[in-house]
């Protein structure tokens, strides 16, 4: 494979081609479980969408198996929603519990968990999770048997809070992704780097914080996603969605995990030179911004995030490069639509302007 950046000097990724290289053939010699077994930690009481999200956007992309390990109160409404998914009732918060049931309870946790992890080609921790603290505290241990068999992890959402508050969890692990939006990322610069985001030296910034939190990969979500494992940066900038609707960093957590395996499957086969995790974030990041863009031309302002998860597989952009840039002409299309809306917007806003003016100048 060649750079991930495209020809020129911007730091732009070439995402079609990373995709290209990295989407594993549907082959018939294959049995299930070869395209990815990916499993979520989250889900509680709160939150039951986010861990979905993210779960069933890892299969629409084409894991063949998803896990999604919650709190109890969290698994009927999660399976209830998909039966596609492999829900572990497993996690408590301390409302649930006695002070006396915890230190056993724990054990149970990280037991049931560890029967599965060797199985699995990636974690994503975070969506949904809460900040309950002795949930996060399990959810700590889980983590340190996640690195102790190398499994990646995909840290997102409240996985973030707890990781900002226990760099040690990732810190040195070169196969950890964090994910920040742009709270998440402010946090993280404040306790790692103590200063202010800074935008006008952002690319040195998001190297120092990849560097100082010993090479983990940060993909930071924004208008443009950036991505760095310390070592080198790069952008992927095609035009998504103007809807912000939440659950969208969801689909890009379950997305990132997929492409991230696959990646690391083509690392092992020698057939691409790059850093796994950084192809995977922007494979994932190229992904959601395709099917975002091709939800909102569908269902404009209405478009929400399911919407969004039933555009991840279409095969206008799935597979060929052609194919992709078809996806990326409609973006460009609608680009100048909306450029179009917005000039319009603006002569509405002069005439509104002028006549509020005359307006101010009758005496009463
Ligand atoms: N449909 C669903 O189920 C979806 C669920 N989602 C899930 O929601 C969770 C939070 O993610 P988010 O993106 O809202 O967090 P974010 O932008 O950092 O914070 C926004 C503001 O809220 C505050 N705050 C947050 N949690 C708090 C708490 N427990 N207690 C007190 N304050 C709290 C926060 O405060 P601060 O962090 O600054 O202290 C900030 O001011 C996460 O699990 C995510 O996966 C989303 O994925 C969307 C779809
Ligand atoms: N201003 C923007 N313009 C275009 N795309 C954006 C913009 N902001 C975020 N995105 C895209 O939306 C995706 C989700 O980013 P966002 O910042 O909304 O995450 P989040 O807050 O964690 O979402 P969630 O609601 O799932 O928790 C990112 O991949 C990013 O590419
Ligand atoms: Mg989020």
């Amino acid at each position: 494979m060649q750079s991930v950046m495209s020809s020129g000097p911007s730091l732009e990724a070439d995402s079609v081609s990373i995709l290209r290289s990295i989407i594993p053939g549907l082959e018939s010699t294959k049995h299930k479980g070869q395209a990815g077994k990916i499993a979520v930690v989250g889900g509680c009481r709160e939150y039951t969408g986010a861990p979905y999200f993210s779960a069933i956007s890892a299969l629409k992309i084409g894991a063949d198996l998803s896990h999604v390990f919650c709190t109890k109160d969290a698994a009927p409404v999660i399976k209830s929603y998909s039966p596609e998914l492999i829900v572990h009732p497993i996690l408590e918060e301390s409302y649930s519990i006695r002070d006396e049931e915890k230190s056993s309870i724990s054990a149970k946790v990280i037991a049931e968990v560890e029967k599965w992890m060797e199985r699995f080609d990636c974690l994503v921790v975070g969506p949904g999770l809460g900040r309950d603290p002795f949930l996060l505290d399990c959810v700590s241990n889980i983590m340190k048997h996640a690195r102790e068999r190398n499994v990646p992890m995909v840290i997102d959402g409240d996985g973030l809070y707890l990781v900002t508050n226990c760099l040690d969890l990732v810190s040195g692990y070169p196969l950890a992704v964090l994910t920040p939006n742009v709270n998440e990322y402010k946090r993280l610069v404040q306790k790692v780097l103590n200063s202010e985001v800074n935008d006008e030296n952002g690319t040195d910034q998001l190297l120092s914080l990849a560097k100082g939190i010993g090479g983990v990969t940060i993909l930071r979500k924004g208008k443009s996603d950036f991505v760095s494992d310390g070592k080198t940066a790069c952008a992927v900038s095609i035009y998504g969605s103007p809807r912000r609707c939440g659950g969208q960093g969801d689909i890009l957590s379950g997305s990132v995990a997929v492409f991230l395996s696959w990646a690391r499957q083509c690392a092992a086969k020698g057939e691409v030179s790059m850093n796994p995790t950084i192809l995977g974030c922007v494979a994932g990041s190229a992904l959601l911004r395709y099917a975002a863009s091709m939800a909102f031309d569908n269902k404009k302002r209405s478009t929400l995030t399911g919407d969004i998860i039933e555009c991840l597989g279409r095969r206008k952009y799935a597979q060929s490069s052609r194919n992709l840039m078809g996806g990326f002409l409609g973006s460009t299309a609608l680009l100048l639509y909306l450029k179009k809306q917005f000039n319009e917007k603006r002569k509405e806003k002069q005439i509104f302007r002028s006549s509020y003016a005359k307006f101010a100048m009758i005496k009463f």
